[in-house]
């Protein structure tokens, strides 16, 4: 760890949403979200993402038509502990029959606990994407089904449907959640099937069940990959989705048959089964 780390405070007057969307798109870690923006934090300079975020700013302002005025501060910190503040403001997940909770916080007795501490990997349960696959993991995952989480970042997904019984296999884009999956599995004593660093085309298995809680572009971007990996009446949970890119999924999703539509505040998640002829 470096004795400091850069802080960038990113507040823009309007269209949050569409900041965010930027945001999970081109920065390679997390961020966090506050009310009136977000907080990006890393060990590397965060210049080039302030320029990156400017020039975003700037063609999304043309696009409108509209003046959006983006509140920028970079700060150099003292690398004292700001994931020890951050976990103090953790709490546990209670998503039945799964517990999330910290390390330092009790597990719940006749639940399916999943210790997840927080990590610049994406993934504790808290949000509302996580969440809805969480409750379609409950509803859709069966003992001895095979399993592939595709973006698994923390491994929060992977391992609940491994709690479930099922066999998983998990992949991500980013070196850094490929670990952190890693070190979660062991932090609650599950193993994968295989884990990977890369897209899911990365395997020729089937699925009984697939999770893809990533960006709606990149869904459709993997959407053949996506059907050629499920087994025939498999299921797909599709989360990551904000409503208005609904329509757009869907219909890169055409071939299957919509299932449910969990919603939750802006964030949709759709559970999709393969048609015998997809
Ligand atoms: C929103 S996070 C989801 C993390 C976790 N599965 C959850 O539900 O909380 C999306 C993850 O997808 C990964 N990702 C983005 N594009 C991907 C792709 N084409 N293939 C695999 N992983 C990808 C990102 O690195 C990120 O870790």
């Amino acid at each position: 760890m470096q004795d400091y780390y850069y802080m960038l405070v990113v507040k823009p007057s309007s269209h949050l949403e569409l900041f965010s969307d930027f945001l999970v798109d081109v920065l390679p870690v997390g961020f966090e979200e506050i009310d009136d923006g977000f907080i990006i934090r890393s060990e590397e300079d965060l210049e080039t993402v302030q320029w990156g975020i400017e020039q975003f700013s700037e063609a999304l302002q043309r696009a409108l038509g509209e003046v959006i005025d983006v509140d920028m501060t970079l700060t150099k910190e003292k690398n004292d502990d700001w994931i020890a503040q951050y976990q103090q403001g953790i709490s546990p997940v209670e998503i039945a029959p799964f517990y999330i909770h910290p390390t330092w916080e009790e597990p719940k007795e006749g639940m399916l606990n999943i210790a997840i501490d927080p990590a610049l990997a994406f993934g504790t349960g808290h949000h509302p994407t996580t969440a809805s696959c969480l409750r379609g993991i409950a509803k859709y995952v069966k003992e001895g089904d095979v399993v592939m989480d595709v973006g698994c970042g923390s491994g929060i997904l992977a391992i609940a449907a491994i709690k479930k019984g099922a066999v998983v296999d998990a992949c991500d884009t980013d070196p850094l959640s490929v670990e952190n999956a890693s070190v979660n599995a062991e932090q609650n004593h599950i193993s994968y099937r295989r884990l990977w660093e890369g897209p899911i085309n990365e395997t020729d298995e089937k699925y009984d069940v697939i999770i893809a809680n990533i960006v709606a572009d990149v869904l459709v971007f993997i959407a053949s990959d996506l059907r050629k990996r499920l087994r025939e009446g498999g299921v797909l949970i599709l989360s990551g989705i904000m409503d208005k890119y609904e329509d757009k999924v869907l219909r890169a999703y055409k071939n299957f048959e919509l299932t449910e539509r969990l919603v939750e505040n802006e964030w949709v998640t759709l559970v999709v089964t393969q048609k015998g002829n997809a």
